[in-house]
């Protein structure tokens, strides 16, 4: 292929190797060193204590070191990706990417080790006394049949898990694949026959694992170089080849493929012609596996057959069966129960986990990674894709869970509910701040109104929100346009939600709620028939009368007007409370911390009450979110310097609060420097009555609300939640135009929320 053709250019992927510092990984340390005082804790002579413990009780390594989540990824090149044997050193960007992977999408910190030696014995011995210094290895392009030996006589020598990723990784993805793909053809492990071209590492294992989930063994025909293999073949054997021979009078791929319903390609670029595909059984499973080019293309197959399901190990084809959805997970779930090895247990649970999660719905932040494609379970989509952030929640946990059940796990987990959370907040910030609400109203479930109950994505949040236990969703809009959607989502047949049609005229929730409507507005210029059409034409107004009549808990809207119509809709049926204004909190998460800043959304320019208002609200809030808040009313000035009108209003705020008295800690008129470094207020102004940097921010007016929160997004890399509207009588949620369904679910959960605190 010529470069121009290929989805990835040569010289970019050079320059990405070499841009900036040269390779993919560096090593940042996990502990301060700044001070005197940090050295000595950190090395001489402070360093001597663990080291002493550890002497004294090995395991105690886990607690002091880096040890249990650190995984050494080792090759000797012999089968770098299909290339071939390139060596020790040219395998190094491959492990160095290994290493990466397993930090990017697990949290666990991989190290890649190029052992120069071809010679199966040097490499164990060079393997082997490596045990003390990591939680795990990795053995990476090792080509068969050494691999086997390797691995066989590492796993007997050492004490951690030994486990080779083109083996085991590679038959975990393909399995999980090959489940999903029989499924939708209709058809079964015990029945299906399959063709595996190659019948090195990856073929070997794949077929072991395969098999050992049902698939007869007469069903499968290997091949190889030399054509099947079958039983009384000499040329090219080993005893690996050998235990997976037939009986059959098929010599070469293309007669073994003939009328196969699957194919395996774990051999190299182009080894299966569109001829032989042309020949196999309707519907066939075809997984091209070899990289960086598969045995066959998507586009050759498609020209042949139509009805086939292609999967390669690509990330630009759509179905990546590559084992980069495995091993960084499986290892995970291996060490978080300290397993002293991996085995076939916790093989099939990582696979089945796999398989599962690809017929869940998807979130709209995974689509978006994937340049807006709807990836939905089908023929295109039969495997998660790797930007998919629930596989560090599934994965390692079924993976952990069979470790446990199989008694090879050294440190049990007792509670693995928050072994999930502790998962998900490996590579979630948000989690832990969104953790304690989820779980409150998880016990406490409520009645949500999604009030734009005909868009998809709500359909798909009001699912979630349904099925993650949070309460009862109700849909507004017309039962068939709904019903319409979800048969469009392809959800399973029965699934049903509760819809409410605000254009039944004749309803009594419509005359009730026109009447109360009525009650409210007519000194407000509307006549009775006005607050019909509201009710009735209307989805944001019906749905906030149910609220406002207690038919629900708790509305949440946005997704198809800006925030101020809804603003505007729901504020005709439900009010701030009284003497406290409604604003918007942004929630920013970032990796350290947590920020609160307001107000995002309602007041252009509060005035000093309301900017106290703004921050009893904003602090309430953050408390709720389990973080005890430092208010800072922040202006360009600090403590009137440089005295400035502009900057009145927010010292007068704080001299009302001084006032009024409050049960948190709050300070200002300051910087936002100053705000978020304490030693530098503390040097500066060491009067201030902040105990340390401020997370609650109170922005003097709309414009440098919204322009503050959204530049820390940007530039910190955090992830905003909210707007929230605070301070509604009854709970309603406005989300951004446009939110994806995830938003809208925790939009929904945050409303339910506030619904636990308005109930009394
Ligand atoms: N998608 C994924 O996640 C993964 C894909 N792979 C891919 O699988 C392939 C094999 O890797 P691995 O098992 O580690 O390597 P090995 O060196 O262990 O095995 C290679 C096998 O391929 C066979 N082979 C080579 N050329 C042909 C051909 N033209 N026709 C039939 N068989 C052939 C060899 O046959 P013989 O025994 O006769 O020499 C050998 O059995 C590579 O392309 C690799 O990139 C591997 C791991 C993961
Ligand atoms: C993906 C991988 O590990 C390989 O192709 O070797
Ligand atoms: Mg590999």
């Amino acid at each position: 292929m010529a470069d121009t053709e290929k989805r990835v250019t040569d010289a970019e992927a050079l320059l990405l190797h070499s841009s900036g510092r040269p390779g993919k990984l560096e090593i940042t340390p996990t502990k301060p060193l700044t001070t005197q005082r940090d050295l000595s804790l950190a090395y001489s002579p402070g360093v001597a204590v663990p080291c002493l413990r550890i002497h004294e009780d090995p395991a105690l390594a886990y607690d002091y070191t880096a040890k249990g989540n650190l995984v050494a990824v080792i090759s000797n090149g012999t089968a770098v990706l299909g290339l071939g044997d390139l060596g020790a050193l040219a395998s190094k960007p491959v492990m160095e990417g290994k290493a990466v992977l397993f930090k990017r999408f697990a949290d666990v910190d991989g190290i890649d080790l190029e052992v120069d030696t071809r010679d199966v014995d040097e490499f164990i011995n060079s393997v082997r006394y490596l045990g003390p210094s990591f939680g795990g290895i990795n053995l990476e392009d090792i080509k068969a049949p050494d691999c086997f030996i390797i691995e066989q006589r590492l796993r007997e020598l050492m004490d951690i898990p030994v486990f080779h990723d083109d083996q085991h990784g590679t038959a975990i993805i393909a399995a999980a694949g090959l489940i999903n793909a029989l499924h939708l053809t209709g058809r079964t492990m015990t029945d299906a026959r399959l063709v595996v071209n190659g019948a090195g590492a990856a073929a070997i294992a794949c077929v072991e694992l395969i098999k050992s989930m049902g698939m007869p063994h007469e069903n499968v025909t290997l091949c190889d170089t030399k054509g099947v293999v079958y039983q009384g073949r000499t040329n090219g054997m080993n005893q690996w080849k050998s235990a997976h021979a037939i009986s059959t009078d098929a010599r070469t791929l293309a007669d073994a493929v003939k009328g196969a319903d699957v194919f395996l390609g774990l051999s190299v670029k182009g080894a299966l012609t569109a001829e032989m595909v042309a020949t196999m059984a309707a519907k066939p499973i075809i997984f091209a596996m070899a990289n960086p080019d598969p045995e066959i293309t998507p586009e050759e197959v498609k020209a042949v057959r139509d009805d086939a399901i292609v999967a390669t190990g690509r990330s630009d084809y759509p179905n990546q069966v590559n084992n980069v959805l495995g091993f960084p997970y499986i290892f995970r779930g291996a060490l978080d129960v300290r397993a002293s090895t991996i085995n076939e247990a916790m093989k099939i649970a990582a696979a089945n986990a796999l398989a599962e999660l690809a017929r869940e719905d998807v979130p709209d932040e995974v689509d978006a990674a994937y340049s807006g494609r709807r990836l939905r379970y089908g023929p295109e989509y039969i495997i998660p894709v790797p930007f998919d952030p629930r596989l560090i929640v599934k994965v390692p946990a079924a993976v952990a869970q069979a470790a446990m059940d199989t008694r090879v796990a050294k440190r049990p987990i007792a509670d693995m509910e928050a072994y999930g959370r502790a998962l998900r907040l490996r590579l979630d910030p948000t989690a832990d701040s969104l953790q304690q609400i989820f779980d409150k109203v998880k016990a406490n479930p409520r009645r949500v109104v999604f009030a734009e109950g005909e868009e998809e994505r709500t359909i798909r949040a009001a699912l979630a929100f349904r099925s993650a236990g949070y309460g009862t969703p109700i849909l507004i809009g017309r039962e068939k346009v709904v019903a319409e959607q979800m048969a469009a989502l392809g959800l399973p047949q029965g699934t049903h939600l509760e819809v409410r049609n605000a254009r039944l005229y004749q309803s009594t929730e419509n005359q009730r709620y026109t009447d109360f409507l009525y009650g409210r507005l007519q000194r407000k210029g509307m006549l009775h028939r006005d607050c019909q059409r509201l009710v009735n034409q209307h989805r944001n107004v019906f749905a906030a009368c149910m609220v406002a009549l207690g038919d629900a808990d708790a509305v949440v809207t946005g997704l198809t007007r800006d925030f101020f119509t809804s603003f505007e809709e729901i504020g005709h049926v439900i009010d701030a409370r009284p003497g406290a204004p409604a604003f918007g909190l942004s929630v920013l998460a970032l990796r350290q911390q947590t920020v609160f800043i307001a107000d995002t959304t309602v007041h252009e320019r509060p005035t000093a009450q309301q900017l106290v208002c703004i921050a009893e609200g904003a602090a309430r809030m953050a408390r709720q979110m389990g973080h005890e808040p430092r208010v800072a009313f922040l202006s360009f000035s600090n403590f009137g310097q440089p005295m400035r009108e502009r900057a009145q209003h927010v010292r007068d705020a704080v001299a009302l609060m001084d006032e009024r008295g409050a049960d948190f800690e709050y300070e200002g008129e300051m910087s936002v420097d100053v705000a978020l470094d304490h030693d530098l207020m503390k040097r500066l102004y060491p009067f201030s009555r902040l105990s340390g940097p401020a997370n609650v921010l109170i922005m003097p007016a709309l414009h440098t609300a919204n322009i503050g929160a959204k530049l820390l997004q940007k530039m910190g890399g955090g992830t905003l939640i909210g707007p929230l509207l605070i301070n509604l009588e009854k709970p309603a949620q406005i989300v951004q135009m446009g939110a994806t369904s995830n938003e809208l679910l925790t939009a929904a959960v945050m409303a339910a929320h506030d619904s636990l605190y308005s109930a009394g």
